[in-house]
């Protein structure tokens, strides 16, 4: 668990993190969101100790991280940034191999968990140990940043846009890695994003910022439902609430008995893509793999449901 009490930052007169306080359980993934300059990265690099804290505390599992040195409260912690941050003349081996290194791991031991990880995240390790990060795609070295940070098994991993440069196709697959290993792993994630629907998608819990100030912690539904204030209700975008209200269902949510003709949806498919299939296909209602159905009518019903409540 992570625990921050009343943290602030003051640069001279400006304060851009503001009693900033919010608790986050073990093995969830948080998403902060907020406009540009709202104090995002700042509260992120307090937590690894990049920043320190004009005032207040960062508790994990109960104890301040101000006790002990920064160097070592980093070990525990991965961190993975835009752009990757890898070391362009270390191979990809060298580059994961970094906080294990540090930590004075076996060789036997970390030439295991690089190929582990590098297999983990699709990379085959015989093709990608030994090469510079110049010769990967972006999406690679994407992958391979994310390895790194989680390479000493943190128990916290801190992501500041780690998706951002990537296209939004790539970017979809990434987000899903990450959400697989994150669910093998249980590492607690606190994940910096600019788009609200990474941070609908990915997350268990969203802080939502402005102005150093932490204007709303709560789940997805929560903030698209109960947004606290106006500024929160914009951030989420009202025209588009629906949709990402059905983006955080399953189909095997809403499934209904029944029998229908058409393509079959998977009950792991997201309730936005039910809808966008019955649309695109012009039919009221579609099959889910393993029997069952789901209706235009409670796709609509679930839509509309967020929006009353
Ligand atoms: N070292 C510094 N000295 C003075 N002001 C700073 C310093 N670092 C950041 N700031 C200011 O603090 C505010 C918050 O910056 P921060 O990088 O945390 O915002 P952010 O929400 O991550 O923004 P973005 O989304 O644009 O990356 C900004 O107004 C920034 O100019």
């Amino acid at each position: 668990m992570i625990e921050l009490r009343h943290l602030t930052k003051r640069y001279g007169a400006a304060t851009v993190v503001d009693d900033v306080s919010l608790t986050l359980g073990s093995g969830l993934i948080a998403a902060v969101v907020g406009t540009s300059g709202s104090g995002k990265t700042t509260l992120l690099r307090i937590i690894n100790r990049l920043i320190e804290p004009t005032a207040g505390q960062v508790l994990i599992d109960g104890v301040d991280i101000a006790q002990g040195p920064p160097h070592l409260l980093r070990r525990r912690i991965g961190y993975a940034i835009q752009g990757y941050g890898l070391f362009p003349h270390r191979t990809v081996a060298a580059n994961i191999a970094t906080v294990p290194r540090l930590l004075g791991w076996p060789s036997a031991q970390i030439r295991a968990r690089i190929d582990e990880l590098l297999a983990l995240f699709q990379l085959d390790p015989a093709a990608f140990r030994d090469r510079l990060p110049h010769e990967l795609s972006g999406g690679q070295q994407q992958r391979v940043g994310v390895a790194r940070a989680l390479a000493a098994r943190p128990e916290l991993l801190l992501m500041d846009e780690p998706f951002g440069a990537l296209d939004p196709v790539i970017r979809a697959a990434a987000q899903e890695d990450l959400r697989l290993i994150q669910r093998q792993l249980g590492t607690t994630v606190i994940l910096v994003t600019h788009d609200m629907e990474e941070a609908v998608t990915l997350s268990n819990r969203i802080a939502v910022m402005d102005r150093g100030r932490l204007l709303q912690f709560g789940t997805p539904a929560e903030i698209l439902t109960a947004p606290a204030t106006p500024f929160v209700q914009a951030l989420v975008g009202t025209a588009e609430r629906p949709f990402r209200l059905l983006a955080l269902s399953r189909v095997a949510d809403l499934r209904e008995p029944g029998f229908t003709e058409g393509p079959v949806l998977s009950p792991q498919a997201s309730l936005r893509e039910a809808l966008a299939q019955c649309l695109w296909s012009g039919r009221s209602a579609l099959p889910v793999a393993g029997g069952g159905i789901v209706t235009l009518e409670a796709l609509r019903a679930h839509a509309a449901g967020g929006r009353a409540g």
